[in-house]
């Protein structure tokens, strides 16, 4: 556990997110710029900004984050894969991605786990780090807890239950923080994301079990503002 009253701490737990489709390349190098500013511990920014943001960032330390399939989920597998390929060429450190919920939802488990684990052996081959976003906004008690025990299985690195622009009411709660961490065994991982926008919120989800965090409010967090709830 961090101690939350250390600030590099702090921001060294926090994967600070615009994946905003509006964002500008001007946006972009100012999200940068913050991201270096607070030293988070990454820069979860769009696709198409990659590139760009492995270069500024180079030699900070700070890793690129990104997504696949974000935030719809339901692309076929075969898309999912094509679209890794083009990622894993611009190089990025980790991605998130969902898992199709409605092949959990629709008792196709084998199916649901298979997505993931053929973009796990891709990405780990490939030397990066893969978090699922479960979208727990879509499923039930006994559903969430079946996401969790697969991607934990299938390889999963860190699980996490939302995007945060999910159905469902995509704010994090400590109940489902609570589910991932009892479902899942190390080396996976929770990170947690959706509306986590105070120090407190975010002290609370890591007394739940996470230990990581996506979210906005990065510098309101550690400085320690309430962010804006209206940022997505
Ligand atoms: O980490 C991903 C989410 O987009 C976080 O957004 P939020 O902090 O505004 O809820």
């Amino acid at each position: 556990m961090i101690d939350f009253d250390n600030k590099k701490q702090v921001a060294k737990a926090i994967q600070y997110t615009n994946v905003n489709p509006n964002l500008t390349k001007e946006g972009l190098l100012k999200h940068l710029e913050t991201c270096v500013k607070y030293d988070f511990d990454a820069a979860m920014i769009a696709p198409c900004y990659v590139s760009l943001a492995k270069e500024v960032l180079k030699g900070t330390g700070i890793k690129v984050a990104t997504t696949l399939n974000f935030p719809q989920a339901n692309d076929t597998l075969e898309m999912k894969l094509a679209a890794l390929k083009a990622l894993v060429k611009v190089e990025p450190d980790q991605f998130d991605f969902p898992p199709n919920p409605g092949l959990l939802i629709g008792g196709r488990e084998k199916e649901y786990f298979e997505e993931m684990k053929q973009i796990v052996e891709v990405s780990h081959a490939a030397g990066i780090v893969v978090k699922s976003m479960l979208e727990f906004g879509f499923l039930n008690e006994k559903q969430k807890v079946r996401a969790a025990q697969l991607a934990c299985e299938a390889g999963i690195d860190w699980v996490k239950q939302s995007s945060g622009w999910g159905v469902g009411g995509c704010a994090a709660t400590v109940e489902d923080v609570k589910i991932l961490k009892e479902n899942i065994q190390l080396p996976c991982r929770v990170k947690v994301s959706g509306k986590v926008n105070t120090l407190e919120k975010m002290q609370a989800m890591f007394a739940a079990g996470a230990e990581l965090v996506g979210t906005s409010s990065g510098p309101a967090i550690c400085d320690g503002l309430a962010g804006d709830p209206n940022a997505y």
